[in-house]
């Protein structure tokens, strides 16, 4: 389901025409600022501490980039904020209230965690179905689909809609109940460009001028550095710096890793790893070493027979300021087939 809708029932408990009257999108005159505190958040899955005594607040107004490598726990974090996992320890508030305690959750919170719908139901019908279920007016439905740009395909099969429409969907499912509050995991994953342009736009909307709270959780420095306000970056389960990205930016120094491209990645990085170099894969199939340079990376790759494609240094100081705080927390696996 792409939103919480566990509180999202809670509606029932009204009537479609009271919604009618508490429903201005857009304008919102009712709509409070609600800010979001996670406090002291713990979880263990076995041996695994996926989030480990994580505290950090969410601003209303803004938008917080929720950043992390693969597996710091990012998506384990929202689900216990939404309810729909039980912590260990710790708290999730909204406005002070946790989730399940909200007596309207739909209208405070909205999240997109992931993106599954009906293939032969409609945009307009899925928004409608979730209408039903919240007791929302149905017409929440068309007023949403035209604030995502999905007035014309609305009628269209789900199905049929490549991902950047899905992802516009389930913004749009988030909508519904006009929240305080967004959580979006990973909205801009399968974006092309245009829709990362315009998702960056949307958001910025919605916190500035609407005064909305925004979390969004992303593993892409480069995209949170243009679209959040603050960022809050875990790593292991741990929170490892919050702060503005202008405060990030200004305690970033230093040269940025190496970068390295190889037909035996997997192979180069357990050679880079033994030889004690701090190594984790980038988004665009390479791979990133810290803290040493191009020479020594060749060095390393030549003795052990190893063939390259791209070696250079990496020259942004935030990116290094990332790549460090973070390095070492995600574990690095070899893209299919690229054992020797
Ligand atoms: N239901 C589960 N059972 C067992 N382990 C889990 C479960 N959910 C998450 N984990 C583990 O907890 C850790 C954190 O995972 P989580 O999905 O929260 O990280 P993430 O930062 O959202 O990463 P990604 O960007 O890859 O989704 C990982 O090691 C993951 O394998």
């Amino acid at each position: 389901m792409p939103w919480g809708p566990p509180g999202a029932l809670g509606w029932s408990r009204r009537t479609a025409d009271d919604e009618e009257s508490a429903i201005h999108p857009g304008s919102s005159p009712d709509r409070g600022p609600v800010r979001v505190e996670v406090r002291g958040l713990s979880k263990s899955f076995g041996a695994v501490r996926a989030v480990d005594d994580l505290s950090f607040s969410v601003e209303p107004g803004s938008i917080t980039g929720f950043l992390g490598p693969n597996g710091a726990g990012k998506t384990t974090t929202l689900r216990m904020a939404l309810g729909l996992e039980q912590p260990d320890a710790g708290t999730a508030t909204f406005g002070g209230v946790p989730y399940a305690a909200l007596p309207a959750p739909v209208r405070t919170v909205g999240a997109v965690l992931e993106t599954a719908f009906h293939p032969a139901r409609s945009g307009r019908n899925h928004l409608r179905v979730y209408c039903r279920a919240a007791g929302l007016p149905p017409g929440r439905a068309d007023e949403v689909l035209a604030q995502v740009g999905l007035a014309d395909a609305g009628r269209r099969r789900a199905g049929g809609y490549s991902l950047g429409m899905r992802q516009r969907l389930a913004l749009a499912t988030a909508l519904l109940g006009d929240p305080a509050v967004l959580v979006l995991d990973e909205p801009a994953n399968g974006l092309d460009p245009e829709g990362i342009q315009w998702l960056r736009g949307f958001l910025r909307h919605l916190a500035h001028d609407e005064g909305r709270t925004v979390l969004v959780s992303s593993h892409l420095l480069a995209e949170m550095e243009q679209t959040a306000d603050r960022v809050v970056i875990v790593g292991a389960g741990r929170l490892v710096r919050e702060g503005s990205i202008a405060e990030l930016r200004s305690g970033a120094q230093g040269s940025g890793p190496v970068l390295v491209r190889s037909p035996q990645a997997g192979r180069l990085a357990e050679v880079l790893s033994a030889a004690g170099f701090s190594v984790a894969p980038d988004d665009d199939g390479r791979i990133a070493v810290a803290g040493t340079t191009p020479a020594a990376v060749g060095a390393q790759a030549f003795r052990a027979g190893l063939e390259l494609h791209e070696l250079r240094a990496e020259s942004s100081g935030l990116e290094e300021l990332y790549f460090r705080l973070t390095a070492g927390q995600e574990q690095y696996a070899a893209p299919e087939g690229s054992r020797p």
